[in-house]
């Protein structure tokens, strides 16, 4: 019904962001993977909503307790479960929202497919706060990734108005694709996250939000790894990125600007160099024909802006089937982007060693 994916490590997410927690079960872990609980926490951290103004108000820890599944700090290879509790939730902002439905929330649709059974609390099970689980299965991806030579790095290229330099597509060193996951903005240029920052806090000051793009850089994996059609790499990355709340586009190494290429601009040269075949451009992401060619995977991410905002909107109450106006009460991110860093790069990570543990 939607809450599973994943072929060889495969991950069930569940809970509801105003029920008594959320968790998820992931299954397919090789016995033995290390379960690193305090990389998991400083990963978590990074996503938990309240720490900065550029944050929802919503205070959570996202400290998990790790059910089942590991053992002496190492995964037995049986299912993993874990529980996150919730603890902040101020479910009378809702109250109105059961009628009233918000524009560009999962309000409408969720209840129309649920057939009025959904708990529309905090958005209920479309919530972005399910998005804790996918960063706890991310981290034990980087961990396992690590030992294989492969990094997964992002940073955000774009919030509102204001851009960032884009990665060097032939590749980022591995330090620096690790450096940009110690700040809460990371960004390549000097003096952009403060201009981002001024970006997403005059949004919040006009009662308003602004979204953005976070571009994501694996590098060091094999070539050789994904297969073609349904099951390629970029159908995998993009069905699991897509599934990330707000996410509403993708694009693969030069993306939409390839339709304006000429194949002679668009084709990556190929070279043997140091002993392998690589490329001397990476207009195709690091992946041809759904399978990587050993240069760096690269993509970009189209977030949205935050649909709940405090101006008055024109919707509807389903219930007395009319027309009104909206002004939604509560606490919520003025921007997703920051927060949404962490989760895709976690994305990220597990749908790699899913493919790699084919
Ligand atoms: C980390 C994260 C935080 C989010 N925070 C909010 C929020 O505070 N308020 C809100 O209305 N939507 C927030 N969203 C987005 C909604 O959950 C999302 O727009 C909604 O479920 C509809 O799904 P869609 O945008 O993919 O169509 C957040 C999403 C993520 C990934
Ligand atoms: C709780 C989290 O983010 C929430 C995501 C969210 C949404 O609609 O997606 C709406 C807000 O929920 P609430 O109204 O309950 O404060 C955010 O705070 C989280 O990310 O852990």
């Amino acid at each position: 019904m939607g809450a599973t994916f994943g072929r060889n490590l495969r991950m069930t997410i569940f809970g509801e962001s105003h029920g008594k927690g959320i968790g998820l079960v992931l299954d397919g872990l090789p016995p033995g993977t290390p379960v690193n609980e305090d990389f998991i926490k400083e990963e978590m951290a990074r996503r938990a909503p309240g720490k900065n103004r550029m944050s929802t108000q919503r205070r959570e820890t996202d400290a998990f307790i790790i059910e089942s599944g590991v053992f002496e700090g190492k995964a037995t290879g049986t299912p993993l479960c874990v529980l996150i509790p919730n603890s902040d939730q101020h479910s009378k902002d809702y109250s109105l929202l059961k009628d009233v439905m918000r524009p560009g929330h999962a309000d409408y649709a969720g209840k129309v497919r649920y057939r009025g059974f959904n708990d529309y609390r905090g958005g209920g099970h479309f919530s972005g706060r399910l998005t804790a689980p996918l960063v706890f299965t991310g981290a034990v991806a980087k961990t396992v990734l690590a030992q294989k030579g492969i990094v997964v790095g992002a940073h955000v290229a774009r919030i509102g108005t204001i851009t960032d330099a884009l990665f060097n597509p032939l590749g980022e060193t591995a330090e620096r694709l690790q450096a940009l996951r110690k700040v809460t903005l990371p960004v390549l240029e000097d003096g952009k996250a403060s201009l981002m920052e001024a970006e997403i806090m005059a949004a919040r000051k006009q009662m308003d939000s602004v979204g953005g793009i976070v571009e994501v850089m694996a590098v060091g994996m094999p070539p050789g790894i994904g297969d073609p059609f349904f099951d390629s790499l970029e159908s995998s990355l993009s069905h699991a990125l897509f599934s990330v709340p707000a996410v509403k586009g993708i694009e693969f190494g030069a993306g939409f600007a390839m339709a304006a290429l000429k194949g002679s601009e668009a084709n990556d040269p190929m070279t043997v160099a140091n002993g392998r075949v690589q490329t001397t451009r990476n207009n195709n992401g690091g992946i041809t024909g759904g399978i990587t060619n050993g240069m760096p995977v690269l993509f970009r991410v189209a977030v949205k802006p935050t649909p709940s905002i405090g101006q008055p909107q024109q919707t509807v109450n389903v219930t007395e089937g009319e027309d009104t106006i909206l002004e939604i009460k509560g606490r919520h991110d003025p921007c997703i982007v920051p927060r949404a860093v962490p989760v895709i790069e976690a994305v990220t990570a597990w749908v790699l060693l899913d493919m790699l543990l084919e």
